[in-house]
């Protein structure tokens, strides 16, 4: 396979972000990364794979399907696996109860939304799909593994009064106000291969020991623990790969990893 596999990484701040990140991840001086990034390129460019590090809730949001999206975008369905949850941990998906577009509008103004939404306690292994429409915001005290459509459309209904940009009537354009559906929610013990999801925008495998899945074309390798080779190079816990195809990649017999793949 033809060098560079390793895809770059970009760092982004968030106001949500940690000042101290798990190795081998670190925050420059000052920072507070929220979010490290793999760049999206060929052979899967319609998948982004990011590692999530929260400190405080993330904007209670949703994002648009494929056909909702702007012009020539895609739209953003995304799965959430958790790696690190602080005790009481939790993140918000769905409502309790069903609510039309106007109390959504009234609710998101005046800040109730967050105590509509279903806050969901969560701990490491826990697994969660997001189609797009879903309204969601993750809370404090998390690290997770957020693979998603290639698509930086965030349409934010409230940010708890922080100077940030809301994206109001776009919100509720998309938002489905319904409760979150649990058959999209799964977990994992971490200790055997497993399919985490099957579509509808892509799957993702848990890779457990060197057995490969089921997997024929392009697809991300991201190592959580233990090393990847992939024709001969060394792929490090922490960074991910876009491969035509998992020919070349040896997984460690010891290490667990992620492999995700672009369907339609
Ligand atoms: O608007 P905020 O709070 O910065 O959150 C945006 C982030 O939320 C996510 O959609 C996860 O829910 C990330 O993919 C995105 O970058």
């Amino acid at each position: 396979m033809s060098a560079p596999f390793r895809l770059p990484t970009r760092e982004v701040a968030k106001v949500w972000g940690c000042d101290a990140l798990p190795a081998p991840f670190a925050a420059p001086a000052g920072e507070r990364i929220g979010e490290i990034w793999f760049e999206p390129a060929l052979p899967v460019a319609g998948l982004l794979a990011k590692y999530l590090f929260t400190s405080e809730k993330l904007s209670v949001q949703v994002h648009p399907s494929d056909a909702q999206a702007p012009a020539g975008m895609r739209g953003k369905e995304e799965c959430w696996l958790v790696l690190d949850a602080e005790p009481g941990a939790s993140l918000a998906i769905g409502f309790d109860q069903p609510i039309g577009p106007e109390a959504m509008r009234a609710a998101a103004l005046d800040g109730s939304i967050e105590q509509l939404l279903t806050w969901h306690k969560v701990q490491r292994g826990d697994v969660f799909y997001l189609p797009a429409g879903t309204v969601h915001a993750i809370g404090p005290g998390l690290a997770l593994v957020e693979i998603q459509q290639n698509s930086d459309i965030t349409y934010r209904l409230y940010d708890y009064g922080r100077p940030r940009e809301l994206h109001l009537d776009a919100a509720l354009a998309v938002a489905q106000g319904a409760p979150y559906d649990p058959a999209l929610r799964g977990h994992v013990d971490f200790t055997r291969s497993q399919r985490l999801v099957s579509g509808p925008k892509f799957t993702i495998d848990l890779v457990v020991g060197t057995a490969k899945p089921d997997v024929p074309g392009p697809c991300l390798v991201m190592p959580l623990e233990g090393k990847a080779t992939i024709d001969g190079s060394e792929l490090e816990a922490g960074e991910c790969a876009a491969v035509a195809s998992l020919s070349g990649v040896q997984f460690a017999p010891a290490g667990c990893a992620l492999v995700a793949a672009e369907l339609g």
